[in-house]
């Protein structure tokens, strides 16, 4: 059996105790990653050391994630459609995730939104924190901060993040919304792109920064999670991988970076929606002693007033149902929660 959280602390506390540094509570749960790294040379206090059963392993496999061509699943060739159909469906079924390549999206841009995100970071700590929803409902999750905290034995994550509503309109707040640098609120990512597409719902962006770590062997820049979006689609930077996903026969395994590509995550409510026959992968970002990382995630989530469960037609004729009906408001809610304890929500859903 596992520790508890409070056993494995104490535990990482007696082995490490002289690799931590040292905080108040107050002042570990307001101050950001990257402000402590500044502190303390990158040395981790204790709140963010793992429980041994957590911690980063190296010598992990490389996962071999599915390269979808989008140019082909729009092709006029009948028969390259339909491969590149396949192929994509095949990798929903088996890892759960995919990189899409020749995406239409141009380069430069993807280079404005990677350069956009570190200028952000690298602004001095004032300047960022205006834009903190600070716990202010409704927004309490929204804008700049580190890892949502709900309980005070919680063991943190190694990043800070801005957190932003996109879509729908009437859901932005526009006060979280950093004017500097000034391309920022003008990057197009609030254009119509996937709702054109049929994604109608909710869309938000998690602009990521994962510190440099003294300490990489005992930290986790992002704990292991599945998402809780339909959909979640990640843009990485080209040479700083941390990414790895859980392989249910090879356990963790790293996810290579491929130039320019999006990765796609199918997420809890493709796995719910399809009475578990797509996966939504378990995935965790861990650090490393030199360089620190950026990520932008774009999660597609349904709306909140609906209700997640198997799609009607896959559970027609007494087809067994594998999970259980919420609306998507309560999954999100138990879903975070479960998050910052380090657990999996979307086991509690099997019916
Ligand atoms: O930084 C990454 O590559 C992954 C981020 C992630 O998993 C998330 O935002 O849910
Ligand atoms: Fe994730």
């Amino acid at each position: 059996l596992f520790p508890t959280i409070k056993e494995g602390r104490k535990m990482a506390e007696k082995e490490h105790g002289d690799e931590t540094s040292t905080f108040s509570l107050d002042e570990i749960e307001r101050i950001r990653v990257q402000e402590l790294v500044e502190k303390t040379n990158g040395i981790p206090p204790e709140r963010f050391i793992q429980n041994e059963f957590n911690r980063p392993i190296s010598d992990l496999p490389v996962a071999k994630v599915p390269v979808i061509d989008l140019s082909l699943i729009e092709s006029n060739d009948f028969e390259q459609r339909q491969q590149e159909h396949f192929r994509l469906k095949s990798a929903s079924l088996s890892w759960g995730l995919f990189q899409v390549v020749k995406h239409g999206i141009p380069i430069s841009l993807l280079d404005d939104v990677r350069n956009v995100t570190r200028l952000f970071f690298q602004q001095p700590p004032k300047e960022k924190q205006m834009y903190s929803s600070d716990g202010k409902v409704p927004d309490w999750n929204q804008g700049y901060g580190s890892d949502t905290i709900l309980s005070h034995d919680q063991i943190l994550d190694w990043n800070d993040k801005l957190y932003l509503s996109v879509y729908p309109e009437k859901a932005k707040n526009i006060d979280l919304w950093p004017p500097e640098p000034k391309s920022f609120r003008n990057l197009g990512l609030d254009d119509d792109y996937f709702i054109d597409n049929g994604a109608k719902g909710r869309i938000f962006e998690r602009f990521t920064y994962y510190p440099h770590c003294s300490k990489p062997d005992l930290v986790l820049g992002l704990k292991p999670h599945s998402d809780a979006s339909s959909l979640t689609i990640i843009l990485q930077e080209d040479k700083v991988p941390g990414l790895q996903v859980y392989n249910n026969e090879l356990g963790w395994t790293k996810v290579s970076t491929v130039p320019n590509a999006l990765l796609v995550f199918i997420g809890d409510g493709m796995e719910i929606m399809s009475n578990g026959q797509y996966k939504s992968p378990i995935h965790r970002v861990v650090t490393n002693s030199e360089r620190d990382r950026i990520s932008l995630t774009t999660f597609v989530l349904p709306e909140l007033e609906k209700e997640l469960r198997p799609v009607d037609y896959l559970i027609d004729g007494g087809k067994p149902t594998l999970y259980k009906k919420m609306l998507v408001k309560d999954y999100e809610k138990q879903h975070l929660l479960d998050f910052t304890q380090g657990k999996i929500y979307i086991n509690s859903m099997k019916a």
